[in-house]
């Protein structure tokens, strides 16, 4: 049975834009490098990575949804630090976020991936950017590269997209 192939190749093509949050930046500077760097160890140039700077992770899914929709960018990498607080704003932030970024890549059929943080403490977040527990930008940046070519493989859809198409 022919398997699609799963390869880390980037396409001088490709082009990749990274949507951060500078809200945690002592986190998400760190989750930044680990996607840049991934990117450009796989091949990618520095002008291939495209990044916005948005204020806090409620605010990453507009700016997803804009990127995505330009049908510029092979993949929209979203990265952010999410640590509650003493009260449940983290929760009105993390589920809806999450569930917009997921609809946004269905909806132009561009791999939207999820690199936002949602963490108890800073120590936590530390730890998942680059610490101990590795670093979500560097796991959203293969993820990205990963996606982009195996839909590179698979049929076009049949239906017509939306303009990104
Ligand atoms: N507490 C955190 C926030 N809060 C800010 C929101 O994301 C948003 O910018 C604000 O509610 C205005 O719409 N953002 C994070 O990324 N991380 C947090 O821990
Ligand atoms: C996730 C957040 O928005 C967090 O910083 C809010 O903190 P708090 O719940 O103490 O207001």
């Amino acid at each position: 049975m022919p398997a699609l192939e799963a390869n880390l190749l980037i396409s001088p093509d490709d082009h990749f834009a990274v949507v951060v949050s500078r809200f945690n930046d002592l986190v998400t500077t760190r989750l930044l490098e680990g996607a840049v760097a991934t990117l450009k160890r796989h091949g990618a140039k520095d002008d291939q990575i495209t990044t916005a700077w948005v204020p806090g992770s409620f605010e990453i899914p507009v700016v997803a949804d804009r990127l995505a929709s330009s049908g510029k960018y092979a993949a929209v990498i979203t990265l952010g630090a999410v640590i509650q607080g003493e009260t449940s704003h983290h929760e009105y932030i993390n589920a809806p976020m999450a569930s917009a970024l997921m609809q946004i890549g269905l909806k132009y059929g561009r791999p939207v991936l999820f690199g936002v943080l949602t963490c108890h403490s800073m120590e936590q977040a530390l730890d998942r950017a680059g610490g101990k527990a590795g670093n979500k930008g560097v796991e959203a940046a293969l993820a990205a590269i990963e996606t982009v070519n195996l839909l590179r493989q698979c049929a076009q859809p049949a239906s017509p997209r939306t303009k990104s198409s």
